[in-house]
């Protein structure tokens, strides 16, 4: 496998910035190949979210205790963090069988109507990106959530006739990225939501160990937390990362993964100790050493550092944001003093002799 593969993922943003991005949270050609061997198979294989997976095996239990086709969940969080994994943990303890769509794949309410009416009973029926299905095909699932029953309209103007259509009992297991963005009465349709959370740099560590052992990789201790430590709360994110140093590893060393190996070929791809890459911290030094720190506006910002504007809104700002280095405020781009710490670089002195930035832009 090539390591410098720069495949464009399956961006759901569309962002140009996002595509081969190593730190990034969406899926590329490569993380496809090998992710299903990588997938925990059960629930206690998966890592992390403890609330979720307690919540979820309580709801799973309580459904097999009676027989019953479980509740129809929906899983929402950040790409990478485990909604598709976690969904085929669902239909394996079911000992059910798993159908897997999702909404883009859906133009039609006929393409839900004939899914729906091939499922089996107890069947999960996985829609991913459920965000992004065409409303007709959204009120169709609506009634079919509900009441396990769909209105098959045949024919065309006023001679149209609905033949109404019984469906199996089915769970339906919705995966989106922007819980947001789902019409309340969807949302409202299912009886268990999961918040899916960023991991902590501990149970990342846990995940390399595991995928280290699957991929018959040799590492250390220390070289699994630097590795965690670098991969941006996101299992995905540590996977990649891990395949990475491995080769590097393979290259330059004995093959075993220790944490200087590990810091050495991560610079090598410019992610840094806290899994900031090269834009991450191109928008910050130039918020710190260009603007002083801010107060700066987007649009300025955008242009020093030669993006555009929504790649360093979308692409760059929520990880740096998240990580308490950068804040947004209704005057512009703020940088925290833990960016100047983090860039070791020293802040401006406030109130200093003269008339000093405050004074010039007025507070
Ligand atoms: N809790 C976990 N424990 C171990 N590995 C995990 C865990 N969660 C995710 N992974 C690993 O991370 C990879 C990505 O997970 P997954 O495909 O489920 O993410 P996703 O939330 O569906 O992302 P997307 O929003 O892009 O569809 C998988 O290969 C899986 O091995
Ligand atoms: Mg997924």
């Amino acid at each position: 496998m090539n390591p410098y593969d720069d495949s464009a993922p399956a961006s759901t943003t569309g962002l140009p910035a996002a595509g081969g991005r190593i730190v990034g949270g969406v899926a590329d050609g490569e993380d496809q190949a090998v992710e299903a061997a990588l997938r925990p198979k059960d629930l206690g294989e998966f890592i992390g979210q403890e609330r979720v997976r307690e919540q979820l095996d309580l709801v799973l239990r309580a459904a097999r205790a009676r027989g019953a086709t479980a509740d129809h969940v929906l899983l929402s969080g950040a790409p990478g963090l485990g909604k598709t994994t976690l969904s085929m943990i669902i239909a394996a303890e079911m000992g059910a069988p798993i159908r897997i769509t999702s909404g883009p794949a859906i133009q039609h309410a006929g393409d839900l109507a004939a899914i729906l009416s091939s499922l089996t009973e107890g069947e999960v029926l996985f829609l991913d990106e459920i965000h992004r299905m065409s409303r007709p095909a959204e009120e169709m699932l609506y009634m079919a959530m509900e009441d396990f029953r769909v209105d098959v309209v045949v024919g065309k103007g006023p001679g149209a006739t609905a033949i109404p259509l019984e469906l199996p009992p089915f769970t339906l297991v919705g995966a989106t990225t922007r819980a947001g963005l789902l019409p309340p009465p969807l949302r409202d349709r299912f009886g268990f939501t999961g918040h899916m959370e960023f991991y902590a740099p501990a149970e990342l560590e846990r995940v390399v160990h595991r995928s280290a052992r699957l991929l018959d990789v040799e590492i250390a201790a220390d070289g699994a937390a630097e590795i965690a430590g670098r991969s941006r709360g996101t299992p995905r994110i540590a996977n990649r990362l891990l395949r990475r140093v491995r080769d590097y590893a393979q290259v330059k060393a004995d093959g075993i993964v220790t944490r200087e190996i590990a810091a050495q070929a991560l610079e090598v791809y410019e992610v840094d100790a806290r899994g900031l890459d090269r834009l991450d911290r191109a928008v910050l030094g130039a918020l710190l050493k260009l603007f002083g720190g801010g107060p700066v506006g987007l649009s300025t910002l955008a242009v020093a550092v030669g993006e555009e504007r929504e790649t360093v809104e979308e692409v760059a700002e929520p990880f740096l944001v998240r990580e308490g280095l950068l804040a947004r405020t209704p005057r512009g781009r703020v940088a925290t003093p833990a960016a100047w710490a983090h860039l070791g670089l020293v802040p401006p002195q406030q109130g200093s002799g003269g008339p000093g930035q405050s004074a010039l832009f007025g507070g």
